[in-house]
């Protein structure tokens, strides 16, 4: 197996505040190699876009880095600005949430997916940008059109395709389709799904959702208080959850696109813990049904729960 798209070992951010260094991100091992998908769960907080924002630096001034996150074996957190700017878009770009925010909407779409093709200089920008257009599936004419005059959806899918300009090898995907209805959602799923087998490149992909990326990811990351709880392949990790968050996160999301999805997980008592002052022992043990003395004390790394599969807990995985 060649180089990992995206290796992180042990990462870690911190944010310096007025009140002293919130750990957002609590030493956190994942990899992503090409063609490969990863679903980063978890709840408002946990860390998700932090995390996957420290993968280009994409993070504010009081973020702290620490560890190794290596984007094709270069770490990220020792790149200068010079190096930082030529691996963005072309070899690692996102796409955000929220289009509508995030694309200018006085520049017609075309020439905002031409702007990393120019900069990059990646050859004859205006045949590239009507490719794109169409390979997320769009009419190349639909070039000159402006944000307001696209759908919600069909905004996402210029997002994508600016994503997608420079041919970068990984995708991250922050709530791609948070924002969207649910037959949009499904579409706009099914597109990265396409894309990442046609082009063969890596997808990091956020969602409080886990049926969100249940769909599209073949292996799901869980996240609570700024670790990795459990991780795994998806369908298994749905079927039979190791980690007592992930099987709370499981049976409040039944299906894709379900409302309540959007709301806190059903059947999970409280509030994640504020990250500043995490509990003792196991950062979940207050919520936790299955909770044993020893959870208030031991703070579990994680461990192998099954092949494939680690989890973050005291319990036995039954076989
Ligand atoms: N610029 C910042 N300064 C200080 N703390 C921050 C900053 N940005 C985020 N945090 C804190 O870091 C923690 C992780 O936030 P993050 O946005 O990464 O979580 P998330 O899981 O992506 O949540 P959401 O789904 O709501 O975006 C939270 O406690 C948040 O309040």
């Amino acid at each position: 197996m060649g180089e990992p798209l995206l290796e992180m070992r042990s990462a870690t951010v911190d944010y310096r505040t007025a009140g002293g260094l919130v750990p957002a991100v609590r030493g956190v091992d994942l990899r992503i190699d090409a063609g490969q998908t990863l679903g980063l769960a978890g709840e408002s907080g946990c860390g998700k876009s932090t995390l996957a924002m420290s993968v280009l630096r994409l993070l504010p001034r009081n973020a702290v880095v620490g560890g190794e996150i290596l984007l094709g074996g270069e770490n990220v957190t020792e790149m200068g600005w010079g190096r930082l700017r030529a691996v963005r878009w072309a070899e690692a770009s996102v796409v955000f949430q929220g289009a509508m925010h995030a694309l200018n909407p006085v520049q017609r779409v075309g020439e905002q997916i031409a702007e990393p093709i120019r900069v990059h200089g990646k050859g004859p920008v205006e045949r590239r940008v009507g490719e794109l257009l169409e390979q997320v599936g769009l009419p190349a004419r639909r070039a000159r059109a402006y944000p307001h005059e696209l759908s919600g959806g069909q905004r996402q899918r210029v997002m994508i395709a600016m994503a997608l300009a420079c041919s970068p090898g990984l995708i991250i995907a922050d709530e791609p389709t948070t924002a969207l209805d649910v037959m949009v959602q499904a579409q706009v799923l099914a597109l990265l799904s396409k894309l990442v087998d046609e082009l063969d490149i890596g997808l990091l992909m956020i969602s409080h959702d886990l049926s969100v990326l249940a769909s599209t990811c073949q292996r799901l990351a869980v996240m609570y208080a700024g670790r990795i709880v459990e991780q795994g392949r998806s369908a298994e990790v749905l079927r039979q959850p190791a980690h007592p968050y992930t099987k709370a996160l499981a049976a409040a999301f039944p299906t894709i696109g379900d409302p309540a999805s959007r709301l806190a997980p059903r059947g999970l008592a409280g509030d994640p813990p504020d990250p500043a002052q995490l509990p003792a022992g196991c950062p979940f043990h207050p919520r936790c049904p299955s909770a044993m003395a020893e959870c208030s004390v031991t703070d579990v790394l994680l461990r192998p729960a099954g092949e494939d599969r680690v989890s973050a807990c005291l319990l036995e995985v039954e076989p």
